[in-house]
Parts: C-alpha cells; structure tokens; sequence
C-alpha cells in the first residue's frame, strides 16, 4: 500500500515517519508540507540520516491522488476541512490527526476552535478513530477524526465505567497533564525552556477545545448530555499525558470490583494494559508506545472512582492510534508497525 503524510515535518508527522520506518506493510511513498516544502526532511530532522531520504513537497490533488491509496494528516486544525473532501471524492482513505472532523456538531466546532467548520455531510461520514470503542465502524471507514491526545486518555480511562453505570456522567472532573510536544514543533513564547523548565502551569482554563470532544462521547456511551469539568497543564517533559479523572460511584462498590470490570472489559485490547491494584503508571512507563495505561482506586472514605491513564501524546494521542486505525481499515494486523516496547528510563 502507497501511503503519504501531509504535514510530515511537524511532531505528528515525523512521528508517523519513524513509526512506518518499522511497518511491515506500508511503503511511505510522498510527504508533504506548506512552507518547508522543496526541503529534504534531513534538513529539519537530521535523527532520521541514512534512515529517511526524502524530499516535502507541496500538495497538489491530482498528482496524489495518482499515485497514493492512503493519506495520513498531521496538520494544523482548519487545513484538513478543506482538502480532504477532494482526497475522499477521489477514492483515498484518509486519517485526519487534527480536530476538524472530531465534532458531529458544526456549531461546537466553531466555538471551541473559533474557525470555520468542515461541511456537514463529511463531520457525518467521519469515523471518531478512538480504536477500542469504534473498532467496527472503523473497519469500514473512508474518513477517520483521530482523537485529541488528552479525548484518548481520558475517554479509554472512563468508558468500562460508563458503560457498566458504575459512575454518575455529571459528576466527572478531570485533571490533566501533557508534556510541550502536545504543542506541535512552531516557535511559541508560552513553550520557550525557560518559561516551561522548573514550572508547571494551567491552561486554557474553561476554554481547552477537547470538552466538547469528550462531553459528545459521554453523551454516545451514557445517554446523557452533561458537562465535565477539565483543566489541563503543562509540565516540564517533552512528551507524555496524564489524566486524572474524578467521578462519583452510582453504588457502594471496592478497587476490586472495578478493577475486574475494566479487566474484561479491555481484555481483547492489545494496547490497553490495566495496572494491578496499588500499583499507578507513569507517563515514562509508556513513553514512545502505543501503550495506554489505566489504573483504578475507589476511595472508599467518599466514594469516589479514581481513575489514572497515561499514554504518550505522539504515539496513542496521535501518529500511533492513526496507525492502528490504518491497520484495521486495511485488515492487517492491528498491532503492526507498533509493537515497539516503551524507552526506559
Ligand atoms: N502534538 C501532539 O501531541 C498532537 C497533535 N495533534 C494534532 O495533530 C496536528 C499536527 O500537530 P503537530 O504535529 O503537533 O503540529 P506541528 O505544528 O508540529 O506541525 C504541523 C505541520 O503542518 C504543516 N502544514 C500546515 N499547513 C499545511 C498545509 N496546508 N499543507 C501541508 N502541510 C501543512 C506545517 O508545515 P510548514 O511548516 O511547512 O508550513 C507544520 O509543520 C494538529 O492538528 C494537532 O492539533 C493531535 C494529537 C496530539
Ligand atoms: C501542550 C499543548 O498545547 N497541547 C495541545 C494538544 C492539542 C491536540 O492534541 O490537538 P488537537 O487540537 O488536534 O486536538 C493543547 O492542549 O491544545
């Protein structure tokens, strides 16, 4: 299969580069960006010397669509509403990384991204790419919205829970962490080392664009249309998220209980790996993995669930769950190209 990447020189899109570096399946036949393009990726990435020999050029649909049967986005949101449907018109699978085709709702988009929204009929026709929910719907997708970096963390942590009714949906808070490279590669004062390093901050307070994305699949899954609260910060590492999530128990119940709910709930889901009880993952202990982590304590004292997932935000939070979604949409292995063990230290 002839696979290209558009926006292949920003984070996600060089992540994609190194992780189809070891797919058994897939030749990466083009990759494009805007302004870099004519640009060998060697010049921005010289890591990938004598492993990457190939030139960004500038998009143009009718030469792509000659020659490549899958595209990967790595883009900035409000790109892909407007050049995917021509790819899709044309026969060509595409995974979007960005948030353009996320929201069913054409209106959330507009408030939460302050941009225009894609057109109706394709925020339809798009696949939400959260691989252990929609496995089915995937399978037959010509248009997949792979989710936010902190939608899968979080939604992975709380779907067993919602779908056995153990938790009240209005009662989520979530507290979220991610390392700078959730921020993409352009130069922006907020993430210079000496503003991040030895710091820890909160932002986009009340304002972050993933509420709308996790409050629509809460709705999906429970039936009920609430708000969450979420707050996300930043912290000194390059890469990595961590949500914590808070949630009111529906019924007096123990870790134990809720421990074996996810357990068999996750138990055909490769990359899901649900700590044993006492024990609580670290972003390092995923890092660089497709591997999403999930640990589970209830506290009995105010029964509440408590809920801890990591993932690394370039791997399941983008470039690697965009893989995985390719990998079922062509019916290989799901784990292709992905079996990598997380770098520790
Ligand atoms: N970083 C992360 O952890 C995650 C990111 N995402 C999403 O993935 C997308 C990419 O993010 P990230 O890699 O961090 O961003 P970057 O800013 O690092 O990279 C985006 C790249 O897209 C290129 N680009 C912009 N417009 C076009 C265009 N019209 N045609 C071709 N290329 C274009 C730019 O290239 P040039 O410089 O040449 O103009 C830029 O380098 C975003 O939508 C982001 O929200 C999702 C989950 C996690
Ligand atoms: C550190 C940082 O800024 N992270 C980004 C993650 C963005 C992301 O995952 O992308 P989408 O906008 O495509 O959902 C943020 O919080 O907005």
């Amino acid at each position: 299969m002839e696979v290209g990447i558009i926006g292949a020189n920003g984070y996600s899109g060089v992540e994609l580069i190194r992780l189809l570096q070891h797919h058994p399946h897939v030749t990466l036949k083009k990759i494009f960006s805007n302004s870099t393009s004519g640009k060998n990726i060697l010049e921005l990435y010289p890591h990938l010397t004598e492993l990457v020999d190939m030139t960004l050029e500038q998009v143009n649909i009718d030469e792509i669509a000659s020659e490549i049967d899958l595209l990967l986005f790595a883009t900035p949101a409000g790109v892909t509403k407007d050049l995917v449907p021509s790819f899709i018109e044309k026969g060509i699978i595409c995974i979007d990384v960005s948030g353009d085709f996320r929201l069913k709702n054409p209106e959330d988009y507009e408030q939460w991204y302050k941009k225009a929204p894609a057109k109706k009929e394709f925020l339809q026709e798009a696949v939400y790419g959260l691989t252990e929910f929609n496995r089915n719907k995937i399978k037959n997708a010509k248009l997949i919205a792979n989710p936010g970096c902190f939608p899968t963390a979080t939604l992975l942590g709380l779907i067993p829970a919602l779908q056995h009714k153990v938790i009240h949906p209005s009662s989520i808070h979530i507290d979220a962490k991610t390392g700078v490279s959730g921020a993409g590669r352009n130069a922006n004062l907020a993430n210079m080392f000496t503003e991040v390093n030895e710091n820890i901050k909160a932002y986009k307070v009340g304002q972050h664009q993933h509420i709308p994305e996790i409050e629509q699949l809460i709705h999906e899954i429970s039936g009920e249309k609430v708000p969450i609260s979420f707050i996300t910060h930043l912290v000194p590492m390059n890469r990595g998220i961590m949500s914590t999530i808070y949630c009111d128990l529906t019924e007096k119940s123990t870790t134990e209980e809720i421990y074996h709910i996810y357990k068999e709930s996750y138990k055909n889901d490769p990359f899901i790996r649900i700590r044993p009880i006492g024990q609580f993952p670290t972003t390092k202990e995923v890092f660089g993995s497709n591997y999403c982590d999930i640990s589970l304590y209830v506290d009995e004292r105010t029964n509440k669930l408590i809920i801890i997932s990591v993932i690394d935000n370039l791997v399941k939070g983008a470039s690697g769950q965009a893989i995985q979604n390719m990998n079922i949409i062509v019916g290989w292995e799901e784990t292709a190209g992905l079996t990598n063990v997380p770098l520790y230290p």
